[in-house]
């Protein structure tokens, strides 16, 4: 049966250039379109994570040398990862429902997400972007700018920034006009630019929202019958990356909230995955599923062959 689907894309499963990007999304529009045929509504939330590091780094350092190039602020480093990544992949899923002969088409909405503006995300950075780093060369970067650095789950040391929770979507009715049109959107990238609300008017802000709390938000605001967040891995794991790491098919709400305790998903990677699953199956109005898998095993897990289901 036909189903309102909303698939939120990993940054990190999008490359670390925007050659390897353009490449990557033709896989990505493939298995999307897939989709689309069987007759599902499908909207896109991606992240921004790296892209919107590698933004801000080169900006930053162009606007610091002898080249003519103003202080991009971080929103605006955000909007354009959202431009970019976007025009990606709605070119790619265009040109594959072209070849395909299906008569639709996907357009990218470029996307405020209002925060709270005391939000306590804003004092405790959490959201990895950018690139990976050596320990040494984290604690250098951080003597000369500033910043702070974490550990990213095994990967290397990353820069981490504010992210505060998605409170409302402001495009909303024109995503619903899109998909109650019967095309497809790309939207929440990056988890939104976040703006908060003031007197005169919405306000960007420098933070990165997560793009899995924001797809789940997407998801119950567009009454979807199912969240699907892909990522590096197939299936969500406790104990990961140790010699007694188990992969999990299922993984109920309330073992969801175990783990969490015990400190099984990472903060900034798995964590906000789980959460967003939490959320949307938990205030869904429907008999909703949420499932976090690979993009390679995204129809599979659909099927209920792999990864891992989230459920009440
Ligand atoms: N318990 C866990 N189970 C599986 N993966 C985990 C777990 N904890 C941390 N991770 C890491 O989280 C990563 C997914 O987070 P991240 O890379 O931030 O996602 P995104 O694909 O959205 O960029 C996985 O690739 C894995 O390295
Ligand atoms: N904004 C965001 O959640 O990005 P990542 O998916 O790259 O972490």
């Amino acid at each position: 049966m036909a189903k309102r689907i909303v698939i939120a894309l990993g940054g990190n499963a999008l490359g670390d250039s925007p050659e390897k990007q353009l490449q990557l999304v033709k896989n990505t529009a493939k298995s999307i379109v897939d989709l689309i045929k069987e007759g599902h509504e499908i909207m896109i939330g991606h992240g921004n994570g790296p892209q919107v590091g590698m933004i801000n780094l080169a900006m930053e350092y162009a606007s610091q040398g002898n080249v003519n190039t103003p202080y991009m602020p971080f929103p605006e480093c955000g909007a354009m990862s959202q431009g970019y990544i976007g025009y990606h992949l709605q070119q790619a899923i265009n040109n594959e429902l072209k070849m395909q002969n299906i008569d639709k088409i996907c357009s990218t909405v470029i996307t405020e997400v209002v925060v709270n503006k005391d939000d306590e995300g804003f004092s405790n950075p959490t959201k990895p972007i950018g690139a990976f780093y050596s320990k040494e060369e984290s604690e250098k970067i951080s003597k000369e700018k500033g910043y702070t650095f974490i550990e990213d789950s095994g990967r290397g040391y990353r820069r981490v920034v504010a992210s505060p929770k998605p409170v409302e979507i402001v495009e909303s009715k024109i995503i619903k006009n899109i998909i109650d049109g019967g095309n497809i959107v790309i939207t929440v990238g990056g988890g939104g630019v976040p703006v908060i609300k003031t007197d005169l008017g919405l306000k960007g802000v420098p933070a990165v929202i997560d793009k899995d709390l924001s797809s789940a938000k997407l998801a119950l605001e567009l009454e979807a019958d199912m969240l699907i967040i892909l990522t590096a891995v197939e299936k969500v794991s406790i104990n990961y990356n140790k010699p007694n790491q188990i992969d999990l098919s299922i993984l109920t709400v309330e073992d969801a909230d175990k783990y969490i305790k015990e400190g099984h998903f990472a903060k900034g990677s798995m964590l906000p995955k789980v959460e967003a699953c939490k959320n949307f199956i938990v205030n869904s109005k429907k008999d909703s599923i949420a499932i976090i898998t690979s993009l390679e095993k995204a129809a599979e897990a659909i099927e209920g062959k792999t990864g891992t289901i989230i459920k009440k």
